[in-house]
């Protein structure tokens, strides 16, 4: 395939994601003409569409002054290919000359893109005379305007900055070992972390060592702490009423406890049931709805991974920075606080509950945790710095856990609180 067909292919994902709100994974399975490209240029599609989100407030912003129309005005597959290109020209090292001629050309392959072909190549022509847009702009410029002022507000601009800029990383692989740690590191050729996490730097998950026998599976190492501070014994009930796809199932599985995993999504628990599969892990498993579902006698243990915002991965999902709305963000709290009504109300008396969410908006985290505690049953069990090795910088002084990216900390942001119901 022709370099104009690659840039059709990304122009084309970011036209599925931006302009439909899918997010990027479903774009490419959906999309033909990127799954028409071989091996090595859909991953180069997939580099300039990845590219293009993780950089997206620099670029509209970066672009606007060399427009005779506003980006909103153009159509939605100029718009992408004027995207597609200037992210090649200032975040990728492809060539100017090479990137505005394959990107223009790919104009002319898209029909609704097609008459727009002078203005993406008006547009890219000014882009490739200019500087880069990072030189100038704030690292909270990456974000829609809403997003920065509530992570600014709540955090304050330094921290919020830190975090903008987490997002520009692509995202290291993690894996959690089903047993021993030390031998999965060393068949794999990783680190194992302090927090018990394998760092991997090269290699993909289907070939690594131990992935057909089930010896580990891929999960953030931030992500591995809320099943951890539950301390799951040999032969405990727990109820992880938020399951699928499972990560943490698995984690209290190979611990030995009697999981009990639920969630809604039937096709989320699909992949959680191979997941216990390739592992050779039980659990047993139930499709519902956690606020609805009564438990036949209360557990002793239940972790809650809360659905939410996801803004805390926006290293491996750039795009939830713009598919997702303020609205949807002022929509999780009500859900969030149900969800953990219903499972205050079927945890034992002196009984332990975890509640994380992947985002690090406080109305989803530390705001429904407080509310909890001031209106129910529920104390804080504080988090000791000893439970969590290489994240004692995370603990908050309430004795939460908020695993905040920064330089050198490489890792999704969760907010994890741990509360009893005293006896
Ligand atoms: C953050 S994800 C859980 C991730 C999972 N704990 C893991 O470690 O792989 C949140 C999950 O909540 C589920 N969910 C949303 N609303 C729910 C509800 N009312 N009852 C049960 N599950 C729900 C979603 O289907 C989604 O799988």
């Amino acid at each position: 395939m022709s370099g104009a067909h690659i840039r059709l292919a990304a122009g084309r994902l970011l036209n599925l994601v931006l302009d439909k709100r899918r997010t990027l994974d479903d774009a490419m399975a959906a999309d033909d003409a990127f799954n028409a490209l071989d091996g090595s240029d859909r991953a180069f599609a997939r580099a300039i569409a990845s590219s293009a989100l993780r950089h997206l407030g620099w670029i509209d912003r970066g672009v606007s002054p060399f427009l005779s129309r506003p980006l909103s005005a153009t159509g939605a597959e100029v718009r992408a290919l004027i995207r597609a290109g200037a992210a090649q020209i200032w975040f990728m090292d492809v060539p100017p000359h090479a990137a505005v001629s394959e990107t223009v050309e790919a104009a002319r392959l898209w029909s609704p893109a097609r008459s727009g072909g002078g203005f993406v190549n008006a547009a890219l022509r000014r882009v490739s005379e200019s500087e880069s847009p990072a030189r100038s702009l704030s690292p909270l410029a990456l974000w829609p305007d809403w997003l920065a002022s509530r992570l600014g507000s709540a955090y304050g601009r330094q921290t919020a900055e830190a975090l903008a800029l987490a997002q520009l990383e692509e995202p290291g692989l993690h894996l959690s070992p089903k047993a021993d740690g030390a031998r999965v590191a060393a068949a794999t050729g990783g680190t194992l972390r302090p927090d018990g996490a394998i760092d991997i730097t090269s290699g993909t998950v289907e070939t690594l060592p131990g992935y057909a026998a089930g010896e580990w599976w891929v999960q953030d190492a931030a992500a591995r702490i809320p099943a951890r501070l539950l301390s799951p014994q040999p032969g405990e009930r727990i109820l992880d009423l938020c399951a699928a796809p499972g990560g943490k199932t698995l984690q209290l599985a190979a611990a030995g406890a009697e999981v009990t995993a639920l969630d809604r999504s039937r096709p989320r628990l699909e992949r959680l049931k191979e997941n216990l599969a390739r592992t050779g892990l039980h659990a047993e498993v139930i499709v519902g709805d956690g606020e609805a579902w009564k438990a036949p006698t209360p557990f002793p243990k239940i972790l809650l991974d809360a659905p939410c915002s996801a803004l805390g991965t926006l290293r491996r999902h750039p795009e939830g920075a713009w598919i997702k709305t303020e609205a949807d963000v002022t929509r999780f709290p009500a859900v969030q606080a149900r969800l953990l009504a219903a499972a205050t109300d079927m945890l034992a008396p002196g009984g332990t509950l975890v509640y994380c969410v992947c985002t690090p908006v406080p109305a989803e985290g530390v705001e429904i945790v407080e509310a909890a505690i001031a209106t129910g049953p529920l104390k804080r069990a504080p988090v000791l710095a000893s439970e969590i090795p290489g994240f004692e910088p995370s603990l908050t002084p309430a004795g939460d856990v908020l695993t905040l990216p920064a330089a050198g900390r490489q890792h999704d942001a969760f907010y994890i609180a741990r509360l009893t119901r005293p006896a």
